[in-house]
Order: C-alpha cells, then sequence, then structure tokens
C-alpha cells in the first residue's frame, strides 16, 4: 500500500475510535511504557496531543515523566519550512491551541533538539523495521535529524504494525514502539 493510502488507513481507522477507547488505550500505552528501561534518563520530548485526530492521548506519560522531575521539551510548529521548535514545560507554561489543532507553548526557554535522551513521536502506521507515517510533513524526519544518535525514538500507537513500509531517504527509523498491549522493537 502506497504512503498516501496508508495515511488514510490509519485516518479512518483512529476516527472510529470512541473517547473512551482513547482514553483506555492512552492509559494502557503508558502503563506498558512502564514497563520500559527508559526513565532513567535526564531530557524527554513529547508531543501534545491534537484531539481532534484521535491521536494517542500523551498526559498520561506527560504525568509520569512530572511525577520524576524530568527535563521536557515541547514544541511549537512552524508550517512555513516543517520545523520544530522546542521549548522547557515549565508549571506556568501557557498553551493555545494553533490552527491545526495542537496545543502548542506560547513561548518559554528554548531547547536545543540536542539534549533530548528520549523523544516520544507520533505515528500514524509504522512496520515492524521501525519505519513509520506521519502526516507527511516531514516535521519529525527533521527534528529526529537534529537529536543526538544516541536518543531513543519512540512511536506510540494504538494499532499493530504493517509489514512493510517503504523508506524514504531522510526517514529515521523508531527505536521501539509502544501500543496499548505490545512493545514492537526493530531487531
Ligand atoms: N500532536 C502532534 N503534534 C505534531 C505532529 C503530530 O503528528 N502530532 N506532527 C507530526 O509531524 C507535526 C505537525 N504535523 C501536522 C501536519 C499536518 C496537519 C494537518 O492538519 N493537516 C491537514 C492538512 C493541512 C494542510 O495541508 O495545510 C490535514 O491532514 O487535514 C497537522 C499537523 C508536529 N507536531
Ligand atoms: N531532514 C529532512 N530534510 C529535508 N527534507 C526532508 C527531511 N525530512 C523529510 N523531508 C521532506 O519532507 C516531506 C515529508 O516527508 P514524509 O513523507 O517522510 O513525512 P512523514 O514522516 O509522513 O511526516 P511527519 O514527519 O511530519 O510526521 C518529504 O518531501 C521529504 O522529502
Amino acid at each position: 500500500m502506497d504512503k498516501a493510502l496508508l495515511r488514510k488507513k490509519y485516518k479512518n481507522l483512529r476516527a472510529a475510535l470512541s473517547t473512551n477507547d482513547i482514553d483506555e488505550m492512552s492509559l494502557e500505552i503508558a502503563n506498558t511504557a512502564l514497563t520500559l528501561d527508559i526513565w532513567d534518563y535526564t531530557n524527554y520530548h513529547i508531543f501534545l496531543t491534537i484531539e481532534d485526530k484521535a491521536e494517542v492521548d500523551t498526559n498520561y506519560l506527560l504525568h509520569i515523566l512530572q511525577g520524576r522531575d524530568k527535563t521536557i521539551g515541547v514544541s511549537k510548529s512552524n508550517f512555513e519550512d516543517s520545523s520544530l521548535e522546542h521549548f522547557l514545560l515549565q508549571e506556568n507554561t501557557k498553551f493555545k491551541i494553533s490552527k491545526y489543532g495542537i496545543p502548542e507553548p506560547l513561548d518559554g526557554i528554548k531547547l536545543d533538539p540536542n539534549i533530548f535522551d528520549v523523544v516520544f513521536v507520533p505515528v500514524l502506521a509504522y512496520d515492524r523495521k521501525g519505519n513509520r507515517i506521519g502526516y507527511g510533513k516531514g516535521f519529525y524526519d527533521r527534528f529526529l535529524a537534529q537529536c543526538n544518535p544516541t536518543c531513543k525514538f519512540i512511536g506510540v500507537s494504538f494499532f499493530e504494525p504493517e509489514d512493510e513500509i517503504q523508506s524514504g531517504i531522510y526517514d529515521i527509523p523508531l527505536s521501539m514502539v509502544i501500543t496499548p498491549k505490545k512493545i514492537y522493537k526493530p531487531s
């Protein structure tokens, strides 16, 4: 299946989920994540959920990080050049929902992408090798390319992997994908 069809398939699969399904599975994903050895690092990046796109609700993961006093980065998207600018999440950080439905920090202390030890990555579709498809603007391909080579890229998804996703020259594979019941790690 080509990328455009896969995007359509997963947008439809997500749209069919109830808010209750999303909430339960997002909590399961966070609980599954707790079983991994990814919590001893210092600097984490998390995406903030676009609610009308039925994404994984990252609030549960965020609470785990906040409970452990991690340095947490959140981003503002620049749709002119498909880049992300990262800010330290602080108690007094104010958010605005952008016209694309993304909650974004208004301002704050800027963070360099190379400080992150772990980045949680939004995915529409993925395969067992860690190839992923997003909304097709390359925001995360660009961002992950700026990260430290040792950084862990962790996808989160409600769904099982596709058999194979054709990887493009800019695609950076995920280290693993967490789903409600299982963790997929490229071997
Ligand atoms: N929560 C979250 N934040 C994220 C991402 C994500 O997937 N999830 N992104 C991951 O990369 C980037 C944002 N990527 C996006 C790309 C397209 C659209 C969007 O609304 N597209 C419209 C078409 C709009 C247009 O083409 O102008 C659509 O799909 O209907 C939204 C976010 C950065 N932040
Ligand atoms: N590091 C990069 N430098 C320059 N262009 C890039 C880079 N990464 C991706 N692109 C370009 O961005 C576009 C979108 O890439 P792709 O289809 O892989 O997006 P995606 O991974 O589905 O989306 P996203 O990363 O936003 O979730 C492509 O035209 C690709 O060539």
